[in-house]
């Protein structure tokens, strides 16, 4: 069996094409552009790439990019200021601060300090609390972007069995909040579940969110199974590479001969992070214009 392949790069590009339009004409009813804030601290390479590529796609899309670069020494209290600079500017609809944070800042005290109104990250407590109790708020973007390629691929999620395979906050739990609230029967994996292999067995839809390398192997599927990883992995450069390759957290190219469909890494889930982060920075845009979004966003 070969696996389809979610095409997870050209679904983004797709819905950053649709969120731009719609950007478009929201700057020409509203009298200005709708506006996303970047706050990154310290001088992570890694988070430097994916700012910078924020930025461009942001402008792509026909919105206003703002990119705060502060040291990694920064206080906690200056941090905070920044953001509360961000919350009074009606120039910024939706404001992300890229984490992890460095030293010892502490990431809750920051983010709480985040309007939930610009909260597009769905980080805040506010957000957190109201898709828990299903109440509209804003979605955090990398699991809503899974269950955007999972029900573009089944329709109807009701009554499958879902295992996700970590719990963190910004993945793991809301992803399965998401395909709770899509009908799935959902099993939340993590570090202390035994027989991890059998769980998987058993799932039609496996959405691995864990951060190691290709841990997550074939003989794990249920064959035929929808595979989504959200993984992305830096392997040690092998000889001749300047850079590892990156890898998910699924064993992809033994997984593609029993899954039914798979996402790869790069080119899944990753670029719908980011396009999922534009439609809900024009979400929050729509509604601080007091205008309605339109429906298809
Ligand atoms: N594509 C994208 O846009 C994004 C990708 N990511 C990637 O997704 C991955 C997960 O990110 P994130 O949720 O932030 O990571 P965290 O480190 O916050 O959470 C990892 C989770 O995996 C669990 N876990 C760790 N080891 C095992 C194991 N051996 N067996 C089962 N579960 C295990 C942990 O369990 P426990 O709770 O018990 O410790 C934890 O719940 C990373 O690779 C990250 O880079 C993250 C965000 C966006
Ligand atoms: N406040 C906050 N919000 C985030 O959403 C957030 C964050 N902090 N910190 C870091 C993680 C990670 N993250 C990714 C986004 C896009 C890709 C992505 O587009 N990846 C490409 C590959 C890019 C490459 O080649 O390096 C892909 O998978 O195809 C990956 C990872 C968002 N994060």
């Amino acid at each position: 069996m070969t696996a389809e392949l979610i095409d997870g790069k050209a679904f983004a590009a797709d819905l950053r094409e649709r969120v731009g339009a719609h950007a478009a004409a929201f700057a020409e009813k509203a009298g200005r552009k709708a506006g996303l804030a970047v706050v990154l601290v310290g001088e992570d390479p890694a988070s430097d790439v994916y700012v910078r590529s924020k930025g461009k796609a942001t402008i792509a899309a026909n919105m206003e990019s703002f990119e705060h670069r502060l040291p990694a020494d920064t206080s906690e209290a200056d941090l905070i200021a920044v953001v509360e600079r961000l919350n009074a500017d009606p120039a910024v609809d939706g404001i992300l601060v890229q984490l992890p944070l460095p030293g010892d800042l502490d990431e809750q005290a920051v983010i709480a300090a985040i309007d939930p109104g610009k909260d597009v990250d769905g980080f805040h407590v506010e957000s957190a609390g109201r898709l828990m109790v299903g109440r509209e708020g804003f979605v955090p973007c990398t699991p809503l972007g899974c269950i955007m390629l999972l029900k573009d691929r089944h329709g109807d999620l009701s009554g499958m069995n879902a295992v996700v395979i970590g719990r963190s906050n910004i993945v793991g739990k809301p992803m399965a909040q998401l395909l709770l609230d899509a009908n799935a029967t959902v099993t939340i994996a993590h570090s202390r579940t035994k027989d991890l292999p059998d769980v998987v067995r058993r799932a039609d839809i496996v959405v691995a969110a864990v951060g190691r390398a290709e841990m997550v192997k074939a003989d794990w599927l249920k064959p035929g199974a929808t595979v989504i990883d959200v993984g992305i992995n830096r392997l040690a450069p092998a000889d001749g590479e300047s850079k590892g390759r990156l890898v998910g957290d699924v064993d992809f190219e033994a997984a593609k001969d029993v899954a039914g469909a798979i996402t790869p890494v790069p080119g899944g889930v990753g670029p719908m992070t980011i396009a999922v982060l534009l439609r809900n920075t024009l979400v929050a845009a729509y509604a601080h214009a007091g205008i309605e979004a339109p429906e298809a966003l």
